[in-house]
């Protein structure tokens, strides 16, 4: 037996473990989903409501952004104050959130215009007067293309047991049939990459944090710096996930998932959003850079065909082809589970949908190595390994 042939089985032996990894994450995922996701929690007694400061971060309208923030106005919950937050004093989103203060006047709104620098991370520095100015302790986060549903709010607090730090919304979409294929493809990738990710890292205790709608606890932050040690990070809602956890308390996913409805959608700027996303899990997690192609289908599929055919002599294609099949099967069943209704397109279309999320993954990952430099709404930034930043 030659040198070679001992890497090559070690080499098949750690790619077939890797493989049954993969299916372990797409179980766990299941598993986890049925069990959390739209759940029926019992709503705490009056008593047991706290106080909620919504902070509203925004940047520029788009057709549903009026839709988006009205529904702020019109949740079931008895003691809350909604903070807006505009950065620029000419961005058109003033007026429509002036028109709802009107529209709303029973509703404890404000609206905070202009930035107080105090990181290199924008959406903090457009945050911090509210964060400074918030009655309440806990608060909840929530991008502008949130859309909530009157008990939303509701929901996320009966997540906050006391020894919970913060409750986070898994990102998914509203539907929006009128914007075509482009929110197709999102629904899926949201579905089914990334809610294998977050479903496995919240069952398993791994910071898997998106930050677009958290809930949270102010005490754990402000006795570790505040929002400013956040902001020297472009992925704060991970950064803030780990502050609160590191403080004792749990992370929680909520029972409902986040509801994005921004009024734009294209393959172009999705896939943009996706490689910025990569570049800066990339840079705070780098054995993602390994571990985050071998958890993708194709990739995983071609190497662990090869590793089986040279273990058991079994058919690399019949593998390949068998390891395809099951794996658009179960990220079926978890696009059925995170939707938990109809789906709001046809079999064919999620097909298509599937398809090119699974054979371009690669190519976006890789487009993700390209730079460190990343664009953020008007913003450049250089991000350094660990994940820091600084303005460009
Ligand atoms: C042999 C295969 C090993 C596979 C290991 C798993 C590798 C993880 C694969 C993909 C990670 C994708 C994470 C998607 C969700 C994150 C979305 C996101 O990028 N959010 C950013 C913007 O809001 C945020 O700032 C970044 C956060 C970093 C998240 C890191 C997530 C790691 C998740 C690991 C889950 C492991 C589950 C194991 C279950 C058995
Ligand atoms: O400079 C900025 C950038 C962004 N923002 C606000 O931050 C929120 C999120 O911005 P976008 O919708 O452009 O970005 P994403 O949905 O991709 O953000 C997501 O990923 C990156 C994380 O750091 C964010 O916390 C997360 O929400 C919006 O409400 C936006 O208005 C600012 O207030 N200032």
């Amino acid at each position: 037996m030659s040198v070679e042939h001992y890497f090559a089985v070690g080499l098949a032996i750690v790619i077939v473990g890797g493989w049954l990894f993969d299916w372990l994450m797409h179980t766990v995922a299941i598993i986890y989903g049925i069990r959390r996701l739209h759940r029926q929690l019992p709503t705490p007694s009056p008593e047991d409501l706290p106080g909620v400061s919504i902070i509203k971060p925004l940047v520029g309208v788009d057709p549903h952004l009026y839709a988006n923030l009205e529904s702020f106005f019109k949740l079931q919950y008895p003691n809350f104050e909604i903070l807006f937050c505009v950065q620029d004093e000419s961005d058109p989103a003033i007026m429509i959130v002036q028109k709802l203060m009107e529209l709303y006047p029973k509703v404890d709104a404000k609206l905070f215009i202009g930035i107080k620098y105090i990181c290199p991370n924008g959406k903090i520095n457009n945050m911090i007067k509210a964060y400074e100015a918030a009655k309440n302790e806990n608060l909840l986060i929530s991008d502008s293309c949130i859309k909530m549903n009157e008990n939303t709010l509701m929901e996320m607090v009966s997540c906050m047991k006391p020894d919970v730090g913060m409750v986070v919304q898994m990102p998914f979409f509203e539907n929006r049939p009128k914007l075509g294929f482009a929110s197709v493809y999102e629904k899926v990738y949201f579905a089914t990459f990334n809610a294998r990710s977050t479903l496995g890292g919240f069952a398993t205790g791994i910071n898997a944090c998106t930050g677009m709608s958290c809930l949270f606890r102010r005490e754990p932050v402000d006795k570790a710096g505040g929002l400013a040690p956040l902001g020297q990070y472009l992925s704060e809602d991970y950064v803030l996930n780990r502050t609160i956890t590191q403080a004792g308390y749990k992370s929680v996913l909520c029972t409902s998932t986040a509801q994005q409805n921004s009024g734009y959608s294209s393959v172009g700027t999705f896939h943009k959003r996706i490689i910025r996303w990569s570049q800066l899990r990339i840079a705070l997690l780098p054995h993602l850079i390994i571990l985050e192609p071998l958890s993708e289908c194709m990739l995983m599929g071609a190497c662990a065909s090869w590793a089986i055919e040279y273990l058991f002599g079994i058919s690399s294609m019949g593998v390949f082809l068998m390891h395809i099949l099951l794996w658009f099967l179960l990220d079926y069943t978890l696009l059925r589970i995170v939707e938990n209704g109809p789906l709001p397109f046809s079999k064919f279309e999620f097909v298509v949908a599937w398809l090119m999320r699974e054979t371009l993954a690669l190519f976006l990952t890789l487009q993700s190595h390209r730079n460190t430099i990343v664009k953020w709404r008007h913003k450049k930034y250089k991000l350094n390994w660990g994940g820091k930043i600084e303005e460009v």
